[in-house]
């Protein structure tokens, strides 16, 4: 099933026709302390009587205990198997609130109200959910897509820039593995745009294309995946030291460059589509510093990747700018050697 997904200045308002059409027996709202002081206030006039969860924000807080959490209230709410959670957030959110709706009752109804620039272009499309484990990221999870997304794009305008930029990455990513033009003519003009609705609706059209040929990610959705063999290595590793955290985003643009590498490595890419991929990612996203120490510790984080067979790391690469290839084999010493290579830039 595709959900249905609402973009536009209009989408609480289709919500609101959701929920009294649907008419659910319960409605509670998933908010954590930003989104509650900044998008709450203008999203309960679209609502029935509701109740409000709320977490604490950060990815550090994307854990099966803060699960237990909303799990807790939902019981103390006396939610039942027609009730619906509506997640107002960015993807922290989005994932946990999508995995505890799937699992509460074997499964109540939810619906994505993203909030950042990165839950509107990716994570409240295609029904990935999950929290991290022991750091290692979205590693409990389910594939349970929400009963439909509403993408309100002036929740934007109070998200700090490091989090719109964080977002961008994802977009950037969009771009490079399937649509070569886009990335040619937005590389020009970078992230001084202020029209996301239509990056919104570019990124979740190549999204859900992707999503609706292959849901459980058999093969093509992959390609999705672009920057993540290696980004969510640096992005797990880096979680474990206290001080030198970074954002999702920020760490897909590592992946993205170390990715990129090992597609020319790969006789895939060209030096100077290379090229061009560094320029753009290094004018958005300041250098990630890593240490020689660090590339082993973070190499072996990738045998976790879930697009893997056994310890053969599949890895999505470049066949050009807006073509991607999935289950490209790489081995500890490719991605060793890509960290190295991000190192030196
Ligand atoms: N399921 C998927 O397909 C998918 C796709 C991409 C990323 N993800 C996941 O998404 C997570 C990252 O999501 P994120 O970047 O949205 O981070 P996030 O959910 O942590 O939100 C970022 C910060 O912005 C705050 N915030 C949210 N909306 C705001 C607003 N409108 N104004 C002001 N502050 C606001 C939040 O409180 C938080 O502090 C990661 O865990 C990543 O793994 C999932
Ligand atoms: O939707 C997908 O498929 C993606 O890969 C989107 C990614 O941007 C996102 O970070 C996703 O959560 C990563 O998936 P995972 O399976 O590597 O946890
Ligand atoms: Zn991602």
């Amino acid at each position: 099933m595709t959900e249905t997904i609402h973009i536009g200045n209009n989408a609480l308002q289709e919500l609101t026709i959701l929920l009294q059409n649907r008419a659910f027996h319960k409605v509670a709202v998933l908010v954590d302390e930003h989104t509650l002081a900044h998008c709450y206030p203008q999203l309960k006039q679209h609502l029935p009587a509701h109740e409000l969860i709320q977490i604490k924000s950060g990815e550090e807080h994307k854990t099966l205990q803060t699960c237990e959490t909303i799990w807790q209230r939902m019981t103390e709410m006396h939610l039942d198997r027609w009730s619906v959670l509506v997640n107002l957030g960015g993807g922290v959110i989005g994932d946990m609130g999508g995995f505890c709706a799937a699992l509460f009752k074997r499964g109540i109804y939810f619906v994505q109200v993203p909030t950042t620039l990165l839950a509107q272009v990716d994570a409240s499309v295609g029904g990935k959910t999950g929290v991290d484990f022991h750091g290692l990221k979205n590693h409990i999870g389910v594939y349970q897509e929400p009963q439909a997304v509403f993408i309100h794009p002036t929740f934007l305008e109070t998200l700090p820039q490091r989090q719109l930029k964080s977002g961008y990455a994802e977009i950037i990513k969009h771009w490079l593995i399937a649509d070569g033009e886009k990335f040619e003519e937005q590389r020009h003009i970078g992230i001084m745009t202020d029209d996301w609705e239509e990056l919104i609706r570019h990124s979740v059209a190549i999204k859900s294309k992707v999503v609706e040929a292959d849901p459980l990610e058999g093969g093509l959705r992959k390609i999705l995946n672009f920057g993540h063999t290696i980004g969510h290595a640096v992005e797990t590793y880096l979680m474990g030291q206290p001080g030198r955290e970074i954002l999702h985003g920020e760490a897909i643009a590592v992946g993205m460059v170390c990715e990129a590498f090992l597609s020319v490595k790969k006789e895939l890419l060209s030096e100077e589509d290379l090229g061009k991929i560094e320029v753009f990612l290094e004018t958005i996203y300041e250098k990630v510093v890593l240490k020689p120490e660090d590339v082993e510790k973070i190499a072996v984080l990738a045998l976790q990747d879930k697009k893997n067979s056994g310890f053969a790391i599949n890895c999505t690469l470049l066949r050009g700018i807006g073509h991607a290839v999935y289950n490209q084999p790489i081995t500890l010493h490719d991605i060793e050697e890509s960290l190295r290579y991000y190192e030196l830039l």
